[in-house]
């Protein structure tokens, strides 16, 4: 079988045979990620033939070509030339798109009907939340936001909490309550990409921002181990769940568009850096 190893843009809801709405690139889409540097492809013709597992996987893979280690904002921030201003505003946004994961999560175990998939996905929720108050990842990023010098309340208040990552976190929830749960599974799959991104940041924290008090970098030192094991899990989900192909089509589609959600999300804090 001929298969086109880029990323797909689009996809079809399961059993509906359609384009899944918002996932079919227009030509100023393609245009955009071209320039960009995002290789794309029209969308996949129907009734094509399933892919293998391996080939499947390897499609799924290819996506890291547009995953957010790339972006400006990451480079410039692993360069060492932030100023104290960016990386908090960095941090603060962030901490919209954490608070938000344990309530992606939730709708992920609302809407699969598989246990064995419930049981270990409730394990993502348990870790941003922690056993206790004061526990867990998301306790880790508040403090990751106060070690750069930012109050918890005005994390808390999302007062420095931009409308494009607001409305970029808005749409992978609302994804993740709306489209099938194979495609929210399907697009957590970004974790495969950030385990080394995630060391890669730890250390230039650590390099370039000795300001940052060490108390703030407990979420990067054990948050790459957890989601190497999340993206192993959710990926050997996604390859049994999805054998039909525009079951893998619309997974590959939902993985190409939190690709988009993660990389506009940099494109809002990047701007405001550039212009506030
Ligand atoms: O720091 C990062 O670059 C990064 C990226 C991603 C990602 O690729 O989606 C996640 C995380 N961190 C992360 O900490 C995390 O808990 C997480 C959950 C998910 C998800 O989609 O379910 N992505 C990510």
């Amino acid at each position: 079988m001929c298969h086109d190893k880029r990323p797909a843009r689009a996809g079809h809801a399961i059993g509906r045979g359609r384009p899944a709405a918002g996932l079919v690139p227009s030509g100023l889409h393609r245009r955009r990620a071209r320039a960009r540097g995002h290789r794309v492809r029209r969308p996949p013709v129907t009734g094509a033939a399933a892919l293998g597992a391996g080939e499947f996987t390897a499609a799924l893979h290819a996506h890291s070509d547009r995953y957010w280690h790339k972006h400006p904002f990451h480079l410039r921030l692993h360069e060492g030339t932030l100023g104290r201003g960016e990386l908090q505003r960095w941090a603060a946004n962030r901490w919209y798109y954490q608070k938000w994961l344990p309530q992606k999560d939730a709708a992920v175990v609302a809407n699969c009907p598989v246990p064995a998939v419930r049981r270990r996905w409730v394990q993502r929720i348990s870790f941003q939340d922690g056993t206790a108050e004061g526990r867990g990842g998301l306790a880790g990023w508040l403090a990751l936001a106060e070690a750069t010098g930012l109050d918890r309340a005005e994390v808390l208040d999302e007062r420095h909490v931009l409308p494009g990552v607001r409305f970029a976190t808005d749409a992978y929830v609302h994804f993740a309550r709306t489209r099938p749960w194979t495609e929210a599974v399907a697009a957590s799959l970004t974790e495969l990409f950030s385990p080394g991104l995630m060391r890669q940041r730890l250390t230039a924290l650590r390099t370039h921002y000795p300001w940052i008090t060490p108390s703030g970098h407990g979420y990067h030192a054990t948050r790459p181990q957890t989601a190497a094991s999340d993206a192993q899990h959710a990926l050997a989900v996604v390859v049994a769940s999805c054998t039909t192909r525009s079951e893998q089509d619309a997974a590959l589609a939902a993985l190409a568009f939190k690709c988009d959600v993660l990389w506009s999300m940099l494109d809002a804090v990047d701007h405001a850096g550039r212009t506030g």
